[in-house]
């Protein structure tokens, strides 16, 4: 009698220390689990967690997974390098010089303006700092949507999914008004060049993609003597956009883009891959919409009727294919969520 009691402690003992601990490594991950009392799957669960604690002690978000742990994809963790900056700040408005003469030739500039010099009256200018998505909180989940411009977006419906999202990161010319039900009315962030440029709400932050001098320039004339009107198109005199709203994409990440991720597939990168793989290094969880051709294959954008338009293949600037097969890659790896769209 005595035996069998200690026997029913010691099995009660132990499944109380096994639920428990599990309980807390699930809590830990801050992982969403439904309960589920099967032993066998408790078991996987909890080993897995361990494995997890060992792997990443201190784990770098608090979403189910965190992009930027490795060790699940060595395809993955062959390319991304967690130490590039996505941003130039004004402490850190330094191109270290391999990457200058690579960012120097992509657009065949002939007679380019100092780039420290221009640097310094830049962010004599702007601040270059303070944005939500340059501050890394602690133990977060930093939920973002990458949004592109194709065609595939109309009649998508991803307008609420895509405003739910802590971040929403769209691009160019893309429009909102008239097309919320599918492409949703939030934006955070957007990225531009001057070429791109289109006006932006007041809330919304500016990311400039500079692929040339002229376009850094051109930041601090469009916000003071509105003398830059034309690069190789005519472009704006004037921005409206508030100077503490504006960051400038780093010329040393885009190449890191171009080496580690396009391998030098076309001249350089699209705006859509640059904004994804700047996602993909401060966001923990990255959802992909817009990008890629729609159901009958068209390239056109979302907001344009001419279904044959398809520059971001025609041109020849950017490896169009090579680009969305590194998307389909990180979706099937599963460091993004891929929403295909019609
Ligand atoms: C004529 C031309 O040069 N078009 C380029 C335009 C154009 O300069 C701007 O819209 C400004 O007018 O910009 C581009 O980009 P664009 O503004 O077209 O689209 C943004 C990003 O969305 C993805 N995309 C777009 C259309 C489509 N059918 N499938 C897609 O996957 C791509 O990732 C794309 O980068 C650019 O800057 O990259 C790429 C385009 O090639
Ligand atoms: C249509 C075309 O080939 N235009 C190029 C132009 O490319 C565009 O550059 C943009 C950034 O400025 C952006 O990357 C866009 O996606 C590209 O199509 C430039 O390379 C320009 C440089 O002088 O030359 C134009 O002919």
């Amino acid at each position: 009698m005595v035996v069998v009691r200690r026997r029913n402690v010691k099995v009660f003992t132990f499944a109380f220390l096994l639920i428990t601990v599990t309980s807390f490594l699930l809590n830990y991950t801050h992982q969403v689990t439904t309960t589920t009392w099967d032993l066998r799957h408790l078991i996987v669960q909890f080993s897995e967690q361990v494995q997890k604690l060992f792997k990443y002690p201190r784990r770098p978000c608090s979403c189910r997974t965190c992009i930027s742990e490795l060790g699940h994809s060595l395809w993955f963790d062959q390319r991304f390098n967690s130490t590039m900056q996505p941003f130039l700040t004004s402490q850190n408005a330094l191109i270290p010089e391999e990457s200058y003469k690579w960012w120097l030739k992509l657009q065949g500039e002939k007679t380019p303006k100092n780039i420290n010099a221009t640097l310094k009256e830049l962010f004599g200018i702007i601040p270059g700092v303070g944005d939500p998505l340059q501050e890394r909180g602690t133990y977060t989940c930093r939920r973002c949507a990458v949004v592109g411009n194709s065609g595939n977006l109309r009649q998508s419906q991803y307008g609420q999914d895509i405003d739910s999202h802590d971040f929403v990161l769209r691009m160019n010319r893309a429009p909102t008004a008239g097309y919320e039900s599918d492409v949703g009315s939030k934006t955070t962030h957007h990225f531009v060049y001057p070429e791109s440029y289109k006006e932006l709400a007041e809330n919304v932050s500016m990311i400039l993609i500079p692929f040339k001098t002229l376009d850094l320039r051109w930041v601090v004339t469009a916000l003071t003597t509105g003398t830059i009107n034309f690069t190789y198109v005519p472009v704006p005199r004037k921005i409206k956009v508030k100077k503490e709203k504006i960051l400038v994409y780093n010329p040393a990440f885009m190449k890191y883009v171009y080496e580690n991720w396009l391998q030098h597939h076309g001249r350089y990168p699209s705006t859509g891959l640059l904004s994804l793989m700047l996602a993909l290094h401060l966001c923990d969880e990255v959802n992909v919409y817009g990008f890629g051709a729609d159901s009958k294959g068209h390239w056109h954008h979302y907001w344009e009727n001419n279904a044959s338009a398809g520059a971001f293949r025609k041109t020849g600037v950017h490896d169009g294919d090579f680009e969305f097969n590194v998307t389909l890659t990180l979706a099937s790896i599963e460091k993004i969520n891929f929403f295909k769209g019609r």
